[in-house]
């Protein structure tokens, strides 16, 4: 497992990310501005998209770093240097923000910062997107139509890349596991019902390619798991183990992909049960994160799979509770950060990268 211990390349061009503000009210400014202090320790240059005053107000009320504005992201690498570089986002907040209290009205905001950088990595002005934490609710509240960033990021992909096919999956790394869940940002019961065969083909079809390119796994090994108490005890505790899920690891067999089958999920997260493969595909939403949380909260990524572009973001949330009052911790972002710098100068040199 190499993605949050890599180092990026500071070959003769240094990857740049771009990263979306996020949700104003929670604590993405003032991480941002923790890493960026931090930048010595092997962080590629970024620079925020968003509100510059909204970030100086941060910087100022935590006595933390710098924040300079700039008009063009060619000016990034130079700023980075001296203060954290703010490129403005065409949509301004619509208030002022404080901390611990997101406001609907501020979503075009945050969800406009995610879309303009989407577009710089798309001009060819960055190489990947790093997004700050947003929160769910207040985004919905505010008139967003899209459970999370990783749907979003396969909409803006199709809008910006219409001739490549993208299909989003997540995945969450950390220190010697790799989880994607098949069901993402729904109830529980309707993952259940639309669970099929075909999504868990394709998600899995995504993981063993990105493994392979962006991850730098010459050969993976994929695990499914099961859905049921002991993957349905054949039959007895539920049939979709039977009737879905192993026929989904029968087709991606067929297909040239190591993978095995469905297992009982309650023993697939031990530690020699992790050595024994290199990502697990799970079948919903916390049966994917709720291991990888619990081993790596602070460590943790959640890499987009399956973009043209890179993407990454902290493993962790807005925070509410500890935005304005100094407690938060920049280690997940600053892993997302070394991890997108990875795979960038990865694309680089496989000639997949939009910055020329
Ligand atoms: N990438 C994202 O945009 C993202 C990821 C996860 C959750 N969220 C959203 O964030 C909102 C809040 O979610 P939540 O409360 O379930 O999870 P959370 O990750 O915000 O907080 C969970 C717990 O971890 C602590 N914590 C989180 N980040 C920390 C950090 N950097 N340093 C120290 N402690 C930290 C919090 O104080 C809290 O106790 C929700 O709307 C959720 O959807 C967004
Ligand atoms: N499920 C993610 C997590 O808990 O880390 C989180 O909601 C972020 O998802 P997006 O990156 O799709 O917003």
């Amino acid at each position: 497992m190499s993605e949050c211990e890599g180092t990026p390349n500071h070959g003769a061009q240094e990857p740049l990310l771009a990263v979306s503000m996020g949700e104003p009210a929670g604590i993405g400014g003032e991480i941002a501005l923790m890493a960026w202090e931090r930048r010595a320790e092997a962080l590629p240059p970024f620079f925020i998209v968003g509100d510059p005053d909204w970030l100086a107000s941060v910087a100022r009320r935590m006595d933390l770093g710098r924040v300079e504005a700039i008009d063009h992201p060619n000016q990034a690498i130079d700023t980075f240097a001296r203060a954290l570089p703010v490129l403005p986002s065409p949509v301004p907040l619509a208030r002022p923000s404080w901390p611990g209290h997101g406001d609907p009205l501020n979503a075009p905001a945050v969800v406009g910062a995610i879309e303009h950088t989407v577009a710089l990595v798309a001009a060819g002005a960055a190489d990947g997107v790093v997004t700050l934490p947003i929160h769910k609710r207040i985004l919905l509240e505010g008139g967003f139509t899209h459970p999370g960033h990783t749907e979003y990021l396969g909409v803006l992909a199709g809008r910006h890349w219409p001739d490549q096919p993208a299909r989003a999956v997540m995945m969450l790394v950390g220190k010697g596991l790799r989880v994607s869940p098949v069901t993402v940002h729904m109830p529980l019961r309707r993952a259940i019902e639309i669970l099929d065969r075909d999504m868990i083909v394709a998600t899995g079809e995504v993981v063993a390619r990105a493994l392979i390119d962006d991850l730098g796994v010459e050969s993976p090994r994929l695990v499914v798991a099961g859905l049921n108490p002991h993957a349905g005890e054949d039959g007895r505790l539920g049939h979709e183990d039977q009737d879905i899920i192993a026929p989904a690891v029968a087709t991606l067999v067929s297909r040239g992909i190591r993978v095995q089958g469905p297992l009982p999920a309650d023993t697939l997260f031990h530690a020699e049960a992790r050595a024994g493969y290199d990502a697990a595909l799970c079948m919903v939403h916390d049966q994917a994160l709720i291991p990888l949380k619990t081993l790596d909260f602070h460590g943790g990524v959640n890499v987009t799979l399956g973009l043209p572009f890179v993407r990454t973001s902290p493993d962790h949330g807005t925070a509410f509770a500890l935005a304005g009052h100094g407690g938060a911790r920049p280690d997940s972002l600053m892993a997302a950060l070394r991890v997108a710098a990875t795979m960038t100068a990865r694309r680089r040199a496989q000639g997949r990268s939009p910055r020329p």
